[in-house]
């Protein structure tokens, strides 16, 4: 397949450099490592590749030519628009357009650009870290899930996940495949936001007592997803956060690393978009509309730090 990966950073690189290893024409686009990738290839190292380096091509997005079967969108969503207007001129109405971003709205956005067939979403429980230019790792394989934006699942999408497949990276298709998304939003909500507020990692969520908030703003989540139709549950999504929480706890949670490094976090996709379609539905979400508040205090906080003046 001749794929295109609009973002480059660590997960553009991981979900790239995977499908190029297993022969797939990848050009990955956009971001810092554009030029090291260009000059000595793609450094990875994953919990199933081991370390290897791989060869796609990439560019900056004025330089994209051609047609392309598929475009994955992998950068921060708050740099989605600036991004899919940039590649404007390699759409055309028989691509697929695949979003891996956290978050919701994300279809929505991609509809301002193709057609609601032509989009799929998904998530991604992988975790990638981007090390250094054109460098990543991830530490373990999880899984993800992908989905037509509408519609029961496609033969397009079976075929995109069993590549994927090939690739050591795997997607849940068809049942429950809008749970695992739904749950994965939920998840971020609650989790990355406390790691990210209290500065601490997974690990370290349970030392500091933070589980029964975590519940709480899970609660609200399950809420909105089932005013949905997702068929999920409190306790269900309880034993998922714990069981994410569990294998992943060496990873720091992106919007921790996003705080930590002085930049603007994806709250307003992720708490911020399962609060708008608690509005919509009318399901309250008091406890997230606090918690995006304080992310947004955090990340204005930056160098205006305490210091005593005794
Ligand atoms: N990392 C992880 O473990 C996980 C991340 N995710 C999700 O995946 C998505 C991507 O995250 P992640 O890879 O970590 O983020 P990164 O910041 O590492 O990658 C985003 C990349 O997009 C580039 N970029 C910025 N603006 C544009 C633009 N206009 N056009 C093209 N490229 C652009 C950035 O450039 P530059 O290099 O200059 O910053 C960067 O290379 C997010 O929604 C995140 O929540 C989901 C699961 C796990
Ligand atoms: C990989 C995972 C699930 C870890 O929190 C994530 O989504 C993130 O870091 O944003």
């Amino acid at each position: 397949m001749k794929i295109c990966i609009v973002g480059a950073g660590a997960m553009g690189c991981l979900y790239g450099g995977c499908l190029s290893l297993i022969g797939h024409d990848i050009t990955l686009v956009g971001g810092r490592s554009i030029p090291v990738i260009r000059e000595k290839g793609l450094k990875m190292n994953t919990a199933w590749t081991g370390p290897v380096v791989v060869y796609p091509k990439a560019c900056n997005a004025e330089e994209l030519e051609g047609e392309y079967d598929l475009l994955i969108l992998l950068t921060k969503t708050f740099q989605s628009r600036a991004a899919m207007d940039s590649v404007r001129h390699i759409l055309n109405n028989k691509m697929t357009v695949l979003s891996l971003q956290n978050g919701l709205g994300n279809k929505e956005l991609l509809q301002e650009y193709v057609a609601t067939e032509q989009i799929m979403l998904g998530m991604t429980l992988y975790p990638s870290d981007l090390i250094a230019p054109g460098e990543i790792v991830s530490s373990f394989a999880d899984i993800g899930a992908l989905v037509d934006a509408e519609g029961p699942l496609s033969e397009r999408t079976r075929k995109i996940s069993a590549e994927m497949d090939k690739a050591g990276i795997k997607h849940i298709i068809g049942e429950g495949a809008w749970e695992f998304i739904w749950e994965k939003v939920i998840f971020n909500a609650s989790a990355n936001t406390v790691c990210a507020l209290m500065g601490v990692s997974s690990e370290m969520l349970s030392p500091i007592g933070a589980y029964d908030l975590l519940y709480q703003m899970a609660d609200e989540g399950v809420a909105v997803a089932n005013a949905n139709g997702i068929p999920i549950t409190g306790e269900g999504m309880r034993k998922r956060l714990f069981n994410i929480l569990e294998l992943g706890k060496t990873h720091a949670p992106s919007m921790l690393v996003d705080i930590t490094a002085g930049r603007k976090t994806e709250v307003d996709f992720i708490n911020g978009g399962l609060a708008r379609e608690g509005r919509r539905l009318g399901i309250p979400t008091p406890i997230n509309d606090v918690i995006i508040q304080l992310i947004h205090l955090k990340e204005n906080s930056r160098g205006k730090e305490y210091i005593s003046h005794s």
